[in-house]
């Protein structure tokens, strides 16, 4: 918990709630679990995403409940090393495996062999929050308050555990069966106690003190948070060029303009988080998350009932049962192949 943090009487539950949720991280992070599980017992069925070094592919797993699905993440090892991505993703494994947020996908199980790592997770069937926004252009400012709020909520949860999360957007965010939010994609998450330094995440998204490659810590993903809560209520982002130092010299003048529908409270929470000076932005002062959750922006949101999932989405998806998948796009299927020789058995041990 942040040193001097004041929640007020009326939030001492999100306080015990975070004191609880900070014990259980700590010991499954300790203990760092290494499965010996096989790809073999999976049945992979479809792709649902892909990325830079690998594919995540909604399977079913031998022994369960047929209707049972997972959303298996497939890192290739020759990929990951090549493009010295290693300790990242040893650091998203040991993380995703001991994180318990309603607002961040569960992992169950991760396994690897010669040559891939695997990370089963929970499916969540229904899609991503950027197919939302693509498909509604914008989105409703009661909608985006519903999102921002377990966003924000999410933040402070991993922040609590001392997790820096650093890749903030609406491809990283699904949506469940009920239309409530699961972030995923840990790649780049890391335990920090103080400071790092690393250049990481999406170019319109990056904080100003990453660009200027100053030490940073969780500041920068509430540079995300409000980049974030502007596209869901604009359909745009603030800061866009197509030239990536045009647009990094655009985030660190950082002239904040707005379209004419944004509320004054909304224009008001987002100039507090998207302020170059972090000893000045929202969330990354003494009282955190707190300053953003108790803004005007968000009077009419109860964050205890939307904690508790007792509050009715907005959206919910169109789905036909646990299976369907319909609300992620179609990519070309590849085979998985496992070769009889590990040329990595070192890097990899403690996956
Ligand atoms: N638990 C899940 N349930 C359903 N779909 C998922 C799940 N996790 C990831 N996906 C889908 O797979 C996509 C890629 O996942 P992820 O971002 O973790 O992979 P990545 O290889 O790190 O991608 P990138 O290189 O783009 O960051 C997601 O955008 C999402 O569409």
């Amino acid at each position: 918990m942040a040193h001097n943090q004041v929640f007020p009487e009326s939030q001492k539950w999100l306080k015990e709630y975070l004191e609880s949720s900070l014990e259980q991280f700590e010991n499954l992070f300790n203990k760092n679990v290494i499965s010996t599980e096989s790809i073999r017992n999976y049945t992979l069925i479809r792709t649902l995403g892909s990325g830079s070094f690998g594919r995540v592919m909604l399977s079913q797993h031998g022994g369960d409940n047929p209707q049972k699905c997972y959303a298996i993440k497939i890192l290739n090892k020759e990929k990951v090393v090549k493009m010295k991505q290693v300790e990242h993703t040893m650091n998203e494994k040991r993380i995703l495996l001991s994180i318990g947020s309603p607002f961040v996908v569960r992992c169950l199980n991760a396994f690897k062999d010669t040559t891939n790592l695997y990370m089963v997770m929970e499916f969540v069937n229904g899609g991503e929050l950027f197919h939302l926004l693509r498909k509604k252009g914008r989105l409703p400012e009661y909608w985006c308050t519903f999102y921002a709020a377990q966003v924000t909520m999410a933040l402070q949860y991993l922040h609590n555990c001392s997790l820096l999360y650093r890749d903030l957007k609406p491809e990283n965010i699904l949506l469940d069966h009920l239309g409530y939010l699961k972030v995923t994609d840990f790649g780049f998450a890391k335990r920090v106690q103080g400071h790092t330094w690393t250049l990481c995440g999406t170019p319109q998204y990056l904080a100003p003190e990453m660009i200027l490659n100053r030490s940073y810590g969780k500041s920068v993903d509430y540079w995300g948070l409000g980049i974030l809560i502007y596209e869901l209520n604009a359909g745009f982002v603030p800061f866009d060029h197509k030239v990536p130092l045009k647009l990094y010299e655009l985030i660190v003048e950082c002239r904040l303009t707005f379209p004419s529908f944004f509320k004054p409270t909304l224009r008001d929470l987002l100039t507090n988080i998207i302020q170059v000076d972090v000893t000045r932005r929202f969330g990354n002062l003494r009282n955190g998350a707190l300053d953003i959750i108790n803004h005007p922006w968000f009077k009419d949101t109860d964050f205890r009932k939307i904690l508790m999932k007792a509050e009715k989405a907005p959206w919910v998806p169109n789905l036909k049962g646990p299976m369907d998948s319909s609300n992620f796009d179609k990519w070309t299927e590849e085979s998985i192949s496992i070769s009889k020789h590990d040329k990595y058995p070192d890097e990899f041990s403690n996956f």
